[in-house]
């Protein structure tokens, strides 16, 4: 939510999502940067999210705000912040670098990438030991690739593989872009399992209303979480009687479906979690 408005910074303290991002960047006008990045340090000091995960998006340290959001952020508790438009290893560094003279080497990173440089260094920003997130910024990437926003997204479907691939490679976590439409529920409901399908780990959001269809679509169901609890029951049944593989419901279960079926129930347990 933009850090000028109030109103949704303290929304936020109940909405049933796993992570809040305070933006400074492209949702807060020029004029209103310095009051805004007062309003998110004093929104992170009065506190009251619970466990859902903090993260701020600071101005680009090529603008006139980042360095300023930056030293303003480190004197805070947040421990993630986000960066939007990186387009190379070298600008996390310089990030790093400054946060670091700021005595906060301990602050993970939010990499975003939306520009056609970041998408072709995007190995290198997920494999950047700082960084523990790659966001889609598909607003600005349609932009400077100048796709139209189309149902299908087919003149992002290369950047949005490319994105998951590199996280995948480098084992962080991968966010989809937003969806402008607040009236369109039938479109973004239809988004949101387009980005599912290609891999994505979940959705950042602009309004309460897009949460819902959004932990349905990339939250673990009552079935997954069921299906999981049982490969765990029939693997420690299997292993129990000497055996190296199990059957469950007809289905061989091997080493991948044990793995799956911990990262699912790790999720779940998290996401009820962070919402409390
Ligand atoms: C679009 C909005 C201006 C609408 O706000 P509002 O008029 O207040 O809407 P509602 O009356 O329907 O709001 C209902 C309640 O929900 C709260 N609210 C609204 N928006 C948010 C939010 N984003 N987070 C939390 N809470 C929110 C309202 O305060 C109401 O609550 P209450 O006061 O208790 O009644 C607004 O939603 C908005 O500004 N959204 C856009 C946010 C934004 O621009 N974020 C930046 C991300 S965009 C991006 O990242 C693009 C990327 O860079 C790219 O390139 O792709
Ligand atoms: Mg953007």
């Amino acid at each position: 939510m933009p850090g000028a408005n109030q109103r949704a910074m303290d929304k936020a303290r109940d909405l049933p999502c796993d992570a809040v991002v305070f933006d400074l960047e492209d949702a807060v006008a020029p004029d209103a940067k310095a009051a805004a990045r007062d309003a998110v340090v004093a929104q992170l000091a009065a506190g009251g999210y619970g466990k859902r995960q903090l993260v701020v998006r600071c101005n680009g340290l090529n603008t006139p705000w980042g360095r300023d959001d930056l030293q303003a952020m480190a004197a805070t508790g947040v421990d993630t912040l986000c960066l939007p438009k990186v387009e190379s290893d070298e600008a996390l560094d310089s990030v790093g670098t400054l946060l670091a003279q700021l005595g906060r080497r301990d602050i993970r990173l939010w990499a975003m990438l939306e520009t056609p440089a970041g998408i072709a260094a995007a190995d290198t920003i997920a494999r950047h030991a700082a960084v523990s997130v790659l966001v889609m910024g598909t607003t600005d990437l349609a932009a400077e690739l100048r796709v139209p926003h189309r149902p299908d997204r087919l003149g992002l479907q290369y950047a949005l593989g490319r994105a998951v691939m590199a996280a995948r490679l480098a084992g962080v976590a991968v966010l989809d872009g937003v969806y402008l439409d607040l009236q369109d529920a039938d479109g973004y409901r239809a988004i949101c399992e387009q980005g599912r399908a290609l891999g994505f780990d979940g959705k950042t959001l602009i309004h309460p209303s897009q949460i819902e269809a959004a932990n349905a679509v990339f939250g673990p169901d009552a079935g997954a979480v069921s299906w999981a609890e049982r490969v765990l029951e029939a693997w420690a049944a299997a292993e129990k009687a000497g055996k190296g593989l199990a059957v469950l419901d007809g289905k061989l279960v091997e080493t991948m479906h044990v793995d799956e079926a911990r990262r699912v129930l790790a999720m779940a347990r998290q996401i009820e979690e962070s919402r409390n």
